[in-house]
């Protein structure tokens, strides 16, 4: 038998999510499954990502090697990947998603109610700036990148106060017994596809692809692409302030979106919600955007889209 190269970045949270993915196609396939990192450019700089001025940094380099060859399927955190299709390649499974919600882990324990006001926060993305603004208590925020040890370890050294991110990285990672509150949608809609794995190979590798659909959640896919129909027609991009929820309700009969976007400078964010049944998902992700878009959210997509 063949063995299966799966394309991932270096960082400890990918290798992790592909080692994951990597030994479900074992148990689920027999098939042998080996890891190669590829370096990639976001991985390589430590400039603030809105600076980058690009869609899908961490993604490319990857897409790249599997395009053409170097590898035969890869896996990528589902909210990195740009919204825009790859004619080269399809995203064969996206398995069933971990807790999309964001986590805070604070000193001492602390929920974001118990923090008191001028507490520093450290978060990079303007989605967290603006909703955590949006709370009103008083919290002083603070850029934040890195890997995840980087970013608590400017928790622990009491350096900041506490630091915002997905609970799915901690989670694949062991470490969600530092999580002091994992943050309500209702305060913090999740980026679109948080939480979600892709896993991608060429279009026309149909044996790959095969093999990775018996990893496909169709109730997943159905949620992140209503996000990501919506996060397309805002026309906006990774590092615009936009946070949506999709969730299969109703024992399946029904998809539920909520979907929010900021305004890292101040102004009233825009949050509404959609609902129709799950095979129409892409459907209301448009229908949503459409009502987003109607009542101002152009501007605020624009306002926060980096200079070329
Ligand atoms: N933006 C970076 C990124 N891309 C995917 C994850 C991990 C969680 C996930 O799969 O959604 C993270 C870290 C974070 O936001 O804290």
């Amino acid at each position: 038998m063949t063995t299966l190269r799966l394309g991932t970045r270096g960082s400890q949270l990918a290798v992790t999510q592909s080692s994951h993915i990597a030994d479900r196609l074992r148990a689920e396939t027999g098939a042998d499954v080996e890891l190669v990192t590829i370096s990639t450019l976001g991985d390589r700089s430590s400039a603030p990502l809105s600076t980058f001025g690009g869609q899908g940094v961490f993604v490319a380099a990857v897409r790249d090697a599997l395009a053409s060859g170097e590898v035969d399927l890869a896996v990528h955190s589902l909210k990195d990947l740009p919204t825009y299709a790859d004619p080269r390649l399809t995203l064969a499974a996206i398995p069933q998603r971990e807790d999309p919600r964001d986590a805070l882990v604070a000193r001492d324990g602390l929920t974001l109610a118990e923090l008191p006001a001028g507490s520093l926060v450290g978060t990079g993305s303007p989605r967290r700036v603006s909703q955590l603004n949006a709370l009103g208590l008083g919290l002083r925020i603070t850029g934040l990148r890195g890997n995840v040890d980087t970013r608590i370890g400017k928790m622990t050294s009491g350096e900041l106060d506490g630091v915002v991110l997905a609970r799915a990285g901690l989670a694949r990672l062991g470490r969600t017994d530092e999580i002091t509150e994992a943050i309500d949608p209702i305060q913090m809609l999740p980026a679109p596809g948080q939480g979600a794995l892709a896993c991608e190979c060429r279009a026309d590798d149909a044996d790959t692809h095969r093999l990775l659909s018996v990893l496909d959640d169709p109730d997943t896919r159905a949620a992140v692409s209503a996000e990501r129909s919506l996060l397309a027609t805002l026309e906006a991009g990774c590092s615009a302030p936009v946070g949506a929820l999709a969730e299969i309700v109703n024992e399946g009969e029904e998809l539920w979106l909520r979907a929010v976007v900021g305004d890292i400078s101040g102004s009233p964010s825009i949050r509404l919600s959609a609902s129709g049944p799950p095979s129409e998902a892409v459907a209301i992700g448009e229908r949503l955007a459409a009502e987003m878009l109607a009542e101002g959210a152009d501007r605020l997509v624009q306002a926060s889209t980096p200079a070329p």
